[in-house]
């Protein structure tokens, strides 16, 4: 039973959904971006070909559930996101899944193909980190305190790339120019 001081869990701003759940062990790094940046999220599996009605009332409820924006990943013939973006005026990340044949090539298209007026901004195959960052930024246009957060996590982005050089410089026996400066 759960404590009356337990804290109530923040409403979701992010659902993450996919079509099944041997797409977690992939879809868990967009949970994880979420998390680094204290994004409240949810998770499911909501798939448009084994359960269209329950995806199509996942798709419908999502904004006044209080969503901003979906996450939605899947393999092979991919239709989750794009139909999700069919019923939700919210802005829809699809993810293509890579399934053990044709390395994710066949969701990647399935995902990223789709009719005008109705766009999901697809990642690359597997990119679940940068759905999950994408996400990040698209609640930071609203949000400063979370793009100070962006722009702090870029920073380090950008410390990372200058080591990397510097371990390049190094083993090209220090002639390369330091990139910058
Ligand atoms: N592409 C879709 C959809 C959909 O788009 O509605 N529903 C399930 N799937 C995908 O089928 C693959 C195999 O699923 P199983 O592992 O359950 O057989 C998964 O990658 C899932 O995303």
């Amino acid at each position: 039973m759960t404590s009356p001081d337990a804290p109530t869990p923040a409403t979701p701003r992010v659902g993450i959904v996919m079509g099944s759940d041997s797409d977690w062990p992939v879809m868990r790094a967009a949970a994880e971006a979420l998390e680094e940046f204290g994004v409240a999220h949810e998770a499911d599996v909501v798939s448009a070909h084994r359960m269209p009605q329950e995806m199509i009332d996942y798709g419908r409820e999502a904004a006044g559930r209080g969503l901003s924006v979906i996450i939605a990943g899947a393999g092979g013939a991919a239709h989750l996101p794009g139909m999700l973006a069919a019923v939700t005026p919210l802005p829809v990340i699809g993810v293509p899944v890579p399934l053990k044949y044709l390395d994710g090539m066949d969701s990647l298209l399935s995902i990223v193909q789709m009719p005008a007026g109705v766009p999901v901004a697809t990642v690359a195959v597997g990119g679940a980190r940068n759905a999950g960052l994408l996400a990040v930024r698209v609640l930071a246009a609203t949000d400063p305190a979370l793009q100070e957060r962006m722009s702090a996590f870029q920073e380090t982005l950008r410390e990372a790339a200058h080591a990397k050089g510097e371990v390049v410089r190094r083993e090209a026996g220090g002639t390369a120019p330091r990139v910058g400066f």
